[in-house]
């Protein structure tokens, strides 16, 4: 910068001289008729141009300093201040290291996460998380949330899909007006239609009196169809009827309801494998696939563990503390079950510490520690060897120690277990059956 300074006063008063030098032989050829034979005329012309040279160099300087001075000194300022980086300036800084360079990176993402984590934490104060993931997700919520958007959550079951449900809610302009949930996996098909758009009195057997259904009881406020891949075909078809006119008729009666009811819906399976296989309309699909947030397997944000199951250990028992052996053991698990089986460990890790005041290894299932000894034996490289087993037995019998391991968390009964090891009842119910496992044993 100084550079451009240094040749803008040195130019500028040379041009300012040459011009002078110029006007002077100019006037020097029209006053030369007027000088006398022996050039003494033209010598006094000489001299006095020569000092107007100078003196016209001085004054250019002079009047360029004064000029750009100021300009001068306020890009100095710039400068120092490092508010703006010219291409010079960084030229002139010592060169940072690329390993400089990342740490500077590293520590900058570090300060904005935390920024986040903190404003997240006061908008969200009932979402425990410290994964990037999750971060991400939340920051998702709050935009969604100030609009009328329908949003679709999805995520495997426990992932805290009605959670971040409620959490939009309650940032939204509707957290007065009314929440209505409707599990679409649990009411019986026959009775879908009338709990979605209600019914009149004698419309079929048992409708001994006219019904509100959720739409009506959601007008102005909020619907949350949860579990909405569990909803039959035909009802679908219904459904999308009813978002796109936001008008429906009751069961059985014939007059027109206007509603005003912003949609959230919830599943924790694939959709668009379902379109494929007929099973879930395309149309209803893009139609609450508006604003999509999809909840990430607690295997996959191992982060939040820790933080989940101190969360829920001071729900439960304020004041306990884990062993840290025992917080390594939750942080080894894969989770199938996602958050709410990690709740439901921990509650009963609460329950058996019992008046004790550190919650060890002893409180948590033994399927925790098989895991553990699992994954230290493959890591070992010995589990092929373990008891002598090959890998599909030995596979087989973790399999049947995490249905037992399950099932004893639950009390034997098989819908709880289901939803801890992430897999449907059926499912469930088909291997029990396979191993021979006497559910009744763990009651
Ligand atoms: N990030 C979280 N912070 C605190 N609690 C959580 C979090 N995620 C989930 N939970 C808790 O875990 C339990 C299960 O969450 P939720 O019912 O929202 O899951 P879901 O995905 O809707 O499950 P499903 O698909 O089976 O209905 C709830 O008790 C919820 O409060």
């Amino acid at each position: 910068m100084k550079k451009i300074f240094f040749n803008i006063y040195f130019i500028v008063p040379l041009i300012f001289g040459l011009y002078t030098v110029f006007s002077f032989v100019v006037t020097y050829r029209i006053t030369g008729y007027f000088a006398d034979e022996h050039g003494s005329g033209k010598f006094f012309f000489a001299a006095a141009g020569c000092l107007i040279f100078l003196l016209s160099l001085a004054i250019g300087y002079v009047l360029t300093r004064f000029i750009l001075k100021p300009s001068e000194t306020f890009i100095e300022k710039i400068k120092d201040s490092q508010a703006v980086r010219t291409k010079e300036t960084i030229m002139d800084e010592p060169e940072h290291s690329p390993d400089e360079m990342e740490k500077f990176t590293r520590i900058f993402n570090q300060a904005a996460h935390a920024l986040t984590n903190l404003d997240n934490e006061t908008l969200f104060p009932d979402i425990v998380a410290k994964s990037r993931a999750m971060h991400q997700v939340l920051a998702q919520v709050a935009k969604v949330a100030r609009t009328d958007a329908t949003v679709l959550i999805c995520g495997d079951s426990g992932t805290g899909k009605e959670l971040v449900a409620g959490s939009i809610v309650e940032h939204s302009s509707r957290k007065d007006n009314p929440f209505i949930t409707i599990n679409c996996a649990a009411v019986s098909p026959n009775l879908m239609e009338s709990e979605l758009f209600g019914h009149e009195r004698g419309s079929f057997t048992g409708a001994v009196a006219q019904k509100q259904g959720c739409f009506e009881q959601a007008d102005g406020g909020t619907l949350f169809l949860d579990e909405i891949g569990d909803m039959p075909l035909e009802l679908q078809v219904k459904l999308l009827r009813v978002l796109q006119e936001q008008s429906f008729l009751r069961v059985g009666g014939d007059t027109v309801i206007k509603v005003n009811v912003r949609i959230l819906a919830a599943t924790n399976k694939n959709l668009e494998t379902m379109i494929r296989k007929g099973s879930f309309r395309e149309e209803l699909f893009y139609r609450i696939n508006v604003f999509p947030i999809f909840l990430p397997p607690l295997r996959e944000r191992q982060e939040d563990v820790e933080v989940l199951a101190i969360h829920f250990l001071s729900c439960n028992a304020p004041g306990k503390k884990f062993d840290p052996a025992a917080l390594d053991l939750l942080k080894g698990h894969s989770w199938p079950g996602n958050v709410r089986e990690l709740q439901n460990i921990v509650e009963r890790a609460v329950v058996l510490a019992d008046a004790e005041s550190v919650v060890g290894c002893e409180h948590l299932p033994d399927l925790l520690k098989s895991t553990r000894d699992k994954v230290q034996a493959f890591s070992a490289g010995t589990a092929l060897k373990v008891n002598g087993l090959s890998l599909d037995e030995t596979l087989i019998e973790f399999e049947k120690t995490m249905i037992c391991e399950a099932l004893k968390s639950t009390g034997g009964v098989q819908v709880k277990a289901a939803n801890i090891l992430g897999i449907k009842q059926r499912s469930l119910w088909n291997r029990v059956k396979k191993y021979k496992i006497d559910v009744n044993a763990f009651r």
